[in-house]
């Protein structure tokens, strides 16, 4: 059944999902500062409000948004993948603090947008407490060349999208350095230990963290050039400064922003995570590259556990 979809955010993620929601028949209606349409009118009886604003501005977004006519029955979808700077809360937390009566779907999976716009084959997870919901979601976005699973873990699934962000800026390291492909296994693997550390503090279930928003996008954004968080640590390993790579990035790097909220969220919580620890202070100008790769080499031994 054909619905009325309200995008908001026309950014590379944005204008990718409007375009999927499109060519399965759906009218979409995309807003962004910069568009003619004004938000009054583009949430305006829309089914389904999906954000795909960066991380900065989704309470500013929220707020607008409810100050406009929402219908009861909406669905709000949250596709950004950061938390929020002042409260450390997700995205998904603040739609539904704004919007307690409403449903809300998070989005979230390896999702590389520009090959998602190509035509190439993709999948992602819509997760929400309301099954019914996240169905509805589904149907919007399935087709040949893009698979939807459901799941009912909304904060599992959007944590492992914001905190892979991390760990691909400390895989772009990696690369750049020219560390090898045993270096690479080793973080990645050892990140998604760290991942699910603070996610299960933060409620995730450990085991949506296997699935493909969380281990899936863990591979796809560490090992991609195509994404933005990744070229910030290769950039940063090849003696660019922070202020020049995010001057010349295309788009969003929401890693560099998720990395100070972990800083907070782990020192007022006693967590242990010291790969998050040495990108935070590489990205600080407290350690060079090769000084992070020792920090972490060097740290006690240890057995191996994995959470
Ligand atoms: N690109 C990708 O491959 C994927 C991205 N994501 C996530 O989606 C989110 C958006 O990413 P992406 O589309 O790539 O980023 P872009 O930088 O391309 O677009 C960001 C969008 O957010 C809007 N925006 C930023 N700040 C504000 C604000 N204060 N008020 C209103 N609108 C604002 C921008 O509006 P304006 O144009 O007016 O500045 C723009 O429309 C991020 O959280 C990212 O992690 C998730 C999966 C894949
Ligand atoms: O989230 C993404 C892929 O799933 C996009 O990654 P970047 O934001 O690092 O480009």
């Amino acid at each position: 059944m054909t619905k009325t979809i309200a995008i908001l955010g026309a950014g590379a993620w944005g204008t990718t999902l409007a375009n999927l929601a499109r060519v399965n028949g759906h009218e979409v209606r995309l807003w962004s500062r910069q568009g003619d349409l004004s938000l009054e009118d583009v949430v305006k009886n829309a089914e389904i409000v999906l954000s795909a604003i960066s991380m900065k501005g989704v309470q500013d977004v929220a707020l607008l948004v409810k100050s406009c006519q929402v219908s009861p029955h909406t669905i709000f979808v949250t596709a950004t993948k950061g938390l929020d700077a002042k409260t450390t809360r997700t995205p998904s937390q603040i739609w539904q603090t704004e919007f307690p009566d409403h449903s809300v779907v998070v989005l979230s999976g390896p999702n590389l947008s520009q090959e998602i716009s190509q035509g190439l084959p993709a999948a992602t997870v819509v997760a929400s407490k309301n099954t019914a919901a996240a169905q509805v979601v589904q149907q919007i976005f399935s087709s040949g060349r893009f698979r939807v699973y459901t799941n009912s873990d909304p904060v599992g699934v959007e944590l492992g999208g914001t905190l892979k962000n991390v760990m691909a800026i400390a895989s772009g390291v990696c690369d750049g350095l020219h560390l090898g492909t045993n270096a690479k296994a080793a973080l990645v693997t050892r990140g998604l230990t760290e991942i699910i550390r603070i996610g299960k503090v933060l409620g995730a279930k450990t085991e949506t963290f296997y699935g493909l928003s969380g281990l899936g996008d863990l591979l796809a954004t560490c090992n991609s050039p195509l994404s933005r968080n990744y070229q910030v640590g290769y950039q940063l390993a090849s003696g660019k400064t922070l202020t020049e790579i995010l001057a010349s990035l295309p788009g969003t790097a929401e890693g560099v922003n998720t990395c100070q909220v972990l800083m907070q969220i782990s020192q007022q919580q006693n967590i242990t995570m010291p790969i998050t620890e040495q990108v935070y202070r590489l990205l600080e100008t407290q350690v060079t590259p090769k000084q992070a790769l020792d920090e972490l080499m060097l740290r006690d031994t240890k057995p191996e556990y994995h959470q």
